[in-house]
């Protein structure tokens, strides 16, 4: 079991009674605006800690373990992540300095990048992409970390929906080829039925159903 959470209580947003997220699976959130989706979702790497009741990852308290180790563990990709200023290029070598990676090599960097569609040159300055772009850019520097955990939150936000199938299948496919565990927020019901082992509806702060 990946994570276990129990009698979880987080201010007045959120009351889950309990849930259990298995190693390796794909679980997808789903349910209407402003029920709680990426505050639940940050409780998976304590960006959110619980104010009542316990979250456990691989069965040890979350409050256990470094908060900075923590979350190169379990990664979250944000609704707006944030595109460093620069090139494409240096977005991926900049990510892997904070996190203490060893750089990899531009063939590695152009590979990812046309993993998630973007055709472009390495050179490229990330500011001069579209919004759905840096979110893909976003992912690209996700997967270059391997993060064990993904959390995803509503990838498909600032994609139209070609694209966000695309990318929701290159996600899946990473997910399963390296036995990653990943959790996605997402809008889609289809690709929640698609994609999913586990389909959790949150609204109004807790959990209404979970198949
Ligand atoms: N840190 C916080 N402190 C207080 N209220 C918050 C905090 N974060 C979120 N909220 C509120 O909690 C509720 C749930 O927000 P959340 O963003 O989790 O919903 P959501 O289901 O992800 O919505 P959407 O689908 O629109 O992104 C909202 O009413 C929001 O305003």
């Amino acid at each position: 079991m990946m994570f276990e959470l129990s009698a979880v209580k987080f201010k007045d947003i959120l009351l889950i009674d309990y849930l259990t997220i298995e190693a390796q699976s794909i679980t997808a959130v789903v349910g209407s605006s402003g029920g709680g989706k990426t505050t639940f979702l940050k409780l998976f790497n304590n960006m959110n800690s619980a104010d009542q009741g316990d979250v456990f990852y691989k069965n040890r308290k979350i409050n256990y373990y470094d908060p900075v180790k923590l979350r190169r563990e379990v990664t979250m990709l944000p609704q707006n992540p944030v595109v460093f200023p620069g090139s494409l290029a240096d977005n991926f070598s900049l990510i892997e300095k904070l996190t203490d990676h060893k750089l990899s090599s531009f063939t590695k960097y152009k590979k990812l990048l046309s993993k998630v569609d973007l055709n472009y040159k390495l050179d490229r300055a990330a500011a001069d992409l579209s919004g759905g772009e840096k979110q893909r850019l976003a992912l690209a520097r996700v997967m270059l970390l391997d993060p064990e955990v993904l959390l995803l939150d509503e990838p498909s936000s600032a994609l139209d929906s070609l694209t966000e199938q695309k990318i929701i299948e290159v996600v899946v496919n990473y997910v399963k080829n390296k036995a990653k565990t990943l959790l996605m927020v997402t809008h889609s019901t289809r690709l929640a039925n698609d994609y999913a082992d586990q389909i959790i509806t949150i609204e109004d702060g807790k959990i209404k159903e979970n198949k």
